[in-house]
């Protein structure tokens, strides 16, 4: 039997390839950038072509770099950013649009016009979510609405939509050469247009936004032992893999922190923050500003689903220091100048910069700096800067502990943030919680490579996989409970300043 599991993880900043052993130890990868392109205040986009140019780039690097050929591996995983909306046609493979990523805003008035007309509710109802810039259907809706010539090929079933995972899995299975036209529930569950309930799309769902249902791919278990389909021979891996894995990317790092059992939450810090906590079988329906999704689901089995909740903006926070006002080179820089200064010196800073998302919700607000004075240095910006992920997280936590009843006894912890020390020993002060660090940090392409392996057979249970993980770094509260509240306090105040800063009506 091959004795590797192969995972694509199609990320917002960049799409990397890992290749993972039976003990869930990591044998190669290779990660490369794509472009974000910035039309106008507001707009994020991304090159769909180019983001499957770089898929084929990094897997037959990381192949030739460990030396490894097809039937190496048992099987292939495909995890990405979610919500992030392509539209193609089928006859030419060409995209009609590039990809309207997940943090884009313009849907902003198509979400405010549809809270306006009362469908929000039944929105809330069937889809587990708020209407928001931040879903597909709105995004699917503008393309239809804004692309000449692209309603009339949907209707005709020529112009079809996926989130990454289809569009990759669709060119790895051959593309225009009988491509397949997948995905699965926790992709669809962030479209604003799947029955949770069901696990199908939803006719009264897709009417709110005009998407006919041709469009769509047909949704298939995350973890599938039909498979989706294999890989080409003529493709990246020059062979036929079997494509058995699929899930959004924090449901991913969800199940590659093996929280199988109701209560297990994890929190990636990638661009932007998502906890996922494991509800089990039954759906819970946040009061407090988090969504439901689905969390995974596994074959035959049941779906599990989890409660979110969702930050739009952390790691990128600190690419905006760097980039933006150029006040460190590195993101991991922002770690020593942070270090200089004790504390805030009173400076927050709420990076609000596509609205609020959990638990606000809010897509009039914009990003402040405030209880600034002049003693106040770029050290306390740097700060303020890792705080704001640590409040952010609070503010989600505090949903959770309302929405559930679970309270947090640890917080298992992973994405690229998580490399700074400081911002994980805050997050542990503001918390007032232990945070917990696994030796392998890239759960998010761990668990698509778990979803594909439990698949094939590769792996035989969940046990088998609780069994990989192990504890690489645990941070303990500092804070006395008066700093921790004096700290928050400062905080929500903040916030408050954001809201209602633009009109979106
Ligand atoms: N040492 C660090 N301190 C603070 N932020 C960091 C550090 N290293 C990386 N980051 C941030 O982490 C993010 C990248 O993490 P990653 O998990 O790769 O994200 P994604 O999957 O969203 O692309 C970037 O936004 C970057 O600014
Ligand atoms: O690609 P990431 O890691 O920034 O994750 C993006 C999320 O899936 C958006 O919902």
């Amino acid at each position: 039997m091959a004795d590797y599991v192969g995972a694509v993880d199609q990320g917002t900043t960049s799409t990397r390839f890992m290749i993972f052993d039976h003990g869930g130890n990591e044998v190669a990868r290779h990660q490369l950038e794509h472009q974000q392109i910035l039309p106008q205040a507001g707009w994020v986009e991304h090159n769909p072509t180019e983001i499957w140019e770089r898929t084929r780039a990094v897997v037959e690097t990381a192949m030739r770099t460990a030396g490894l050929q097809a039937s190496d591996l048992a099987a292939l995983g495909i995890t990405n950013q979610r919500e992030t909306a392509v539209v193609w046609d089928r006859r030419t493979g060409r995209p009609y649009y590039n990809a309207i990523v997940w943090q884009d805003t313009r849907t902003d008035r198509i979400a405010s016009a549809l809270e306006r007309e009362g469908k929000g509710e039944v929105i809330r109802r069937k889809a587990g979510l708020p209407p928001a810039t931040y879903f597909s259907g709105g995004k699917i809706q503008w393309i239809l609405e804004n692309v000449p010539g692209v309603r009339e090929a949907a209707e005709r079933g020529d112009a079809i939509f996926g989130n990454t995972d289809t569009w990759l899995l669709w060119n790895l299975t051959g593309g225009v050469d009988g491509g397949v036209h997948v995905t699965d529930p926790t992709n669809a569950s962030r479209t604003m247009l799947m029955n949770l309930e069901t696990l199908d799309w939803d006719d009264e769902l897709l009417s709110f936004f005009g998407v006919p249902r041709q469009m769509l791919p047909e949704i298939r278990p995350s973890s599938n032992p039909d498979l989706y389909g294999v890989t080409r021979a003529g493709g990246p891996l020059g062979g036929e893999v079997p494509l058995a894995g699929d899930l959004g990317d924090q449901q991913a790092a969800t199940v590659g922190q093996v929280c199988f059992e109701p209560g297990a939450a994890k929190n990636t810090y990638g661009t932007g923050n998502f906890l996922l906590l494991n509800t089990g079988t039954e759906l819970v329906r946040s009061q407090h500003g988090l969504l439901t999704t689905v969390c995974y689901q596994f074959g035959s089995a049941k779906p599990v689903y989890a409660l979110e909740g969702s930050i739009a903006v952390t790691g990128s926070a600190v690419q905006w220091l760097r980039d933006q006002l150029g006040i460190i080179s590195g993101a991991s820089q922002s770690e020593a100048l942070a270090r200089q200064v004790e504390d805030n010196g009173g400076v927050y800073f709420v990076p609000a910069f596509s609205g609020l998302f959990a638990p606000y919700w809010r897509s009039d607000a914009r990003g402040a700096i405030v209880g600034l004075s002049r003693y106040n240095t770029n050290a306390h910006l740097a700060r303020a800067t890792l705080e704001s992920i640590c409040y952010q997280t609070k503010d989600v936590v505090g949903a959770m502990e309302q929405d559930s009843g679970v309270v947090l006894d640890v917080l298992r912890v992973d994405g690229g943030v998580t490399a700074n020390e400081l911002c994980m020993q805050m997050q542990a002060d503001i918390l007032g919680v232990p945070v917990s660090r696994p030796v392998v940090a890239e759960t998010t392409a761990l668990g698509a490579a778990y979803a594909a392996g439990l698949a094939v057979g590769f792996w035989k249970s969940t046990d088998d996989l609780k069994r990989n993980w192990h504890e690489d770094r645990r941070w303990e509260p500092t804070w006395s409970d008066e700093q921790r509240e004096r700290g928050y306090a400062g905080w929500r105040k903040a916030v408050q300043r954001t809201l209602d800063w633009v009109d979106v009506d």
